[in-house]
């Protein structure tokens, strides 16, 4: 046992590293990039701020002798090197709104020019703060009106961010859209205009924009449906902004540990998948969390199959009685209920006599559905993985956008929530969150949520911890699917699970 407990306190480290708060710090990237951004693959563990939290953390640069101004000079300044590294000389066109969205735009277009780029401006109207006035008196060029504009190689839209109140008025999301389009290369600052950057909602079209520069930190527009859809590529600027304070961060590649010198199956972790009458499920279960690090897997369904892999021992429990007889093992690390279990009586038992084991807890599917709405009857440090649907039926209306529904979940349930989808959730009950996004859309298809129940319960059995277990499920089940590539379905992507743990072990 004391070779899990060192291997868990190594792991927490990167728990904790999330609760001090890891923002865009400078890390350099690839040779192409200079320090100062995070792209894609290096986004990981970004801090997330909602619009509220990012002028909180403006404010506290400002109240330490910063001037606005500066701020935007130096968010400015960080946009057009990005624009600069990946355009090039290119004619470029910048759009710029009222507010300081319009102000960090002025300083591209300054920017820009005087790195020899043949640099338009067009603007909406009028700019109206006190910085983007400073930054279009700097800028010393002509401004276009944007409704006739010509169009350009170039697009960086500097129209909105954080600041939108409303969707864009017809005619600029139209006149956005046709720039967007017509240009080989577009650039969206902070937000791409029309988004909501809190709820990741389209509060009007909001074209596809080539590459979304972030400020500062992310928001939850960056990584939440439908909104973070609206770029294909991402990047983090550092602007010097402390996010500290945040509370949801982007989802860390986990580090994995080798089983102990001395494991074996039992301290390695017993996982036991509680199947119900739909066998191909819990046999989807099963096989992953076989694959996914537990020492030994135990699939008690009414009836013999021999679907199984010969590794997963086959324990037929016909009834409830016998689920609760076969669950009676002081070796057990966790238990899964849900995958296949079916809605009949009968599975309600078979419910009942995983959730009054006493074992660490994953409950999935139909076992999400059978609860009924009455989530806090779940043992407490639970996990339970709802899509969409499940999650409404079992927690009803919940204010806020998916972070906050997560967030307010876990605290209702006293657990974990693996609030899935193309951007999931993953929420603790003392508040911690991370975000999963960009994952492979071809795991939209049937039964990868059951491989995802089965890898969760297969990390809980390996570190005990239900909010590392679900983080490093979610995780391991998204580089599988990029393993898996295109077209796989839930049986294959099983066997790209060892590949990803062993990407991930030190
Ligand atoms: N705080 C700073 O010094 C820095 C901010 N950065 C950039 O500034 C924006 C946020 O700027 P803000 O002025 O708050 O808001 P916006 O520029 O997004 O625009 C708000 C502006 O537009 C008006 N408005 C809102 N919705 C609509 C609409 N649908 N149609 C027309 N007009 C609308 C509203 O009244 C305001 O006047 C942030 O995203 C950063 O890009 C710097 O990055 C760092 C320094
Ligand atoms: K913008």
């Amino acid at each position: 046992m004391g070779c899990r407990r060192r291997s868990l306190r190594r792991r927490h480290r990167g728990c904790r590293q999330w609760a001090d708060g890891g923002c865009c710090r400078r890390r350099s990237l690839s040779p192409a990039r200079s320090a100062g951004y995070q792209g894609n693959s290096a986004l990981s563990g970004a801090a997330i701020l909602t619009a509220e939290e990012m002028r909180a953390a403006e404010q506290a640069i400002f109240d330490s002798g910063v001037a606005p101004y500066a701020l935007m000079e130096t968010a400015g300044a960080a946009a057009a090197d990005v624009i600069w590294r990946a355009g090039g000389v290119r004619d470029t066109l910048v759009l710029c709104g009222p507010g300081n969205n319009g102000g960090d735009g002025f300083v591209i277009a300054r920017l820009l020019k005087a790195r020899g780029v043949p640099v338009r401006v067009a603007a909406t109207g009028e700019s109206k703060t006190d910085s983007s006035q400073k930054a279009r008196r700097a800028w010393a060029g002509p401004v276009e009106n944007i409704a006739d504009a010509a169009p350009a190689t170039q697009i960086v839209d500097a129209l909105f961010g954080i600041g939108l109140a409303r969707g864009l008025d017809g005619a600029l999301a139209q006149r956005l859209g046709e720039l967007v389009d017509a240009a080989e290369r577009s650039y969206a600052i902070d937000v791409p205009s029309g988004v909501d950057t809190d709820g990741g909602v389209l509060l009007s079209p909001v074209p596809r924009f080539d590459l979304c520069i972030a400020l500062g930190a992310l928001k939850p527009a960056h990584v939440l449906q439908p909104a973070a859809g609206t770029f294909a590529r991402l990047i983090c600027a550092d602007i010097g902004i402390g996010a500290n304070d945040a509370k949801a961060f982007l989802l860390t590649p986990p580090d994995l540990a080798e089983p102990a010198p001395d494991a074996h199956k039992y301290t390695r972790g017993l996982v036991d998948i509680v199947a119900g009458t739909m066998a191909g499920a819990g046999i989807l279960a099963a096989t992953a969390a076989a694959h996914a690090g537990a020492g030994c897997v135990r699939h008690l369904a009414p009836e013999p199959t021999s679907r199984l892999p010969n590794a997963v021992i086959m324990v037929t429990a016909p009834d409830a009685g016998a689920v609760t007889k076969a669950l009676q093992d002081e070796r057990i690390a966790s238990v899964l209920v849900g995958p296949g279990l079916g809605r009949s009586d009968e599975a309600r038992k078979r419910l009942s006599a995983a959730v009054t084991a006493g074992h660490p807890l994953v409950v999935d599917a139909d076992g999400i559905t059978l609860l009924e709405a009455a989530p806090d009857m779940l043992p407490v440090g639970t996990i339970i993985t709802p899509h969409e649907g499940e999650f409404s039926r079992l927690f009803g209306e919940i204010t806020g956008n998916k972070i906050d529904r997560a967030r307010e979940a876990a605290r209702r349930m006293g657990g974990v929530v693996v609030y899935k989808g193309p951007d999931t959730a993953i929420a603790s009950a003392d508040g911690r969150i991370a975000v999963w996004h960009g994952g492979s859309p071809w795991l939209s298809t049937a039964g990868t949520g059951d491989v995802l129940a089965g890898i969760c319960a297969a990390r809980l059995a390996v570190t005990g911890d239900p909010f590392l277990a679900a983080c490093e499920a979610v995780w391991l089940h998204g580089e599988a699917a990029r393993r898996a590539g295109a077209a796989f379905i839930a049986d294959d992507l099983i066997a790209h699970i060892p590949a990803a743990v062993a990407a991930r072990t030190q």
